[in-house]
């Protein structure tokens, strides 16, 4: 078993980690490019706690300018194992009111202008996406919610859309028809990259709106959001700190794979490789691209 590090991305109004001791902002440097701010390194009853402001400090990224790729992979470099994201969502069902925490289970990938792989022309790969978030860590973040009271729903699939704009009314319409449960714009291509990385990922999704369906809500506005998510944040705080202190201090192997995603994905013989990419890939593969048998 290897040692526990737990990585939080905390999604809008969520630029801070409040309770991390010996805390630091550590600049890590990644050959994808820039991260989306530097990493806030500290700890919780002695466990290793890596914190990123998804969209930075000061909310200066939109969903679509983020590095996605640079964010994981500095985050792996920072030696994280498992990654839980924190994010505001619209919900797209009655039952999931404002304040809601949901704990997401599945992800419709409806982006479409982002870097979306580490993977590409000179060493393929191909994870697998069919249980995208680890069971384990979603244990953890439902004990805490129960201890601290906090509301929440396990299961439930989230659309991530591209935005900027939030939804028209027959996108609304359309997502609730396929089922979904929550609408965001971030969690894609993150968790997809996690996977690569073969980093555990998990999502709180905290509904600040009904989107644009509800009869009696009317259209999603901003600044009703915002007053939601300082709520949520406050609940969000407590539920990281709770999480963080009773957290495994090992890492113990996921059931659905996420830690060994690698493991026969690769598809590039090994001769033929690029050696620039492979490189690159170094952090997010090199467990796989640095041995013999390739
Ligand atoms: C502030 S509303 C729209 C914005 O909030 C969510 O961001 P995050 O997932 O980082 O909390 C949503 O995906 C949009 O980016
Ligand atoms: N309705 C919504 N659609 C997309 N992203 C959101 N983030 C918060 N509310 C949202």
């Amino acid at each position: 078993m290897t040692k526990s590090v737990l990585g939080i991305i905390g999604g809008s109004g969520i630029y801070e980690l409040p309770g991390l001791e010996k805390a630091e902002w550590v600049k890590v440097e990644s050959p994808w490019g820039e991260p989306s701010d530097e990493l806030r390194i500290g700890e919780v009853g002695g466990m290793t706690v890596v914190f990123l402001p998804r969209h930075g400090r000061g909310h200066r990224l939109s969903p679509s300018d983020i590095n996605y790729r640079a964010n994981i992979d500095v985050l792996k470099r920072a030696g994280v194992t498992d990654l839980i994201s924190v994010s505001a969502c619209g919900s797209l069902k009655e039952e999931l009111a404002p304040g809601t925490f949901v704990l997401v289970e599945q992800f419709i990938d409806r982006t479409f202008a982002r870097e979306k792989s580490f993977f590409g022309a000179g060493c393929v790969a191909h994870v697998s996406m069919a249980y995208p978030v680890s069971p384990k860590l979603v244990d953890a973040i439902e004990a805490a919610a129960r201890a601290e009271s906090i509301r929440h729903r396990r299961g439930g699939t989230y659309l991530a859309m591209e935005g900027p704009q939030f939804s028209s009314l027959a996108e609304s319409h359309l997502y609730r028809s396929w089922g979904c449960d929550v609408i965001g714009m971030t969690n894609m291509p993150e968790a997809k990259l996690a996977r690569e990385a073969e980093i555990c990922y998990a999502t709180v999704a905290m509904v600040t709106d009904y989107d644009s369906w509800h009869p009696e809500h009317g259209e999603v506005d901003i600044t009703m959001i915002i007053r939601v998510l300082k709520d949520n944040a406050e609940n969000a705080q407590r539920l990281v700190g709770r999480i963080a202190k009773d957290f495994p201090r090992e890492h113990p192997a996921c059931p659905v794979g996420s830690d060994t995603a690698l493991e026969y994905a690769l598809m590039t013989a090994p001769d033929m490789r690029d050696p620039a990419l492979a490189e690159k890939l170094g952090a997010v593969a090199g467990r796989v691209l640095n041995r013999n048998d390739g």
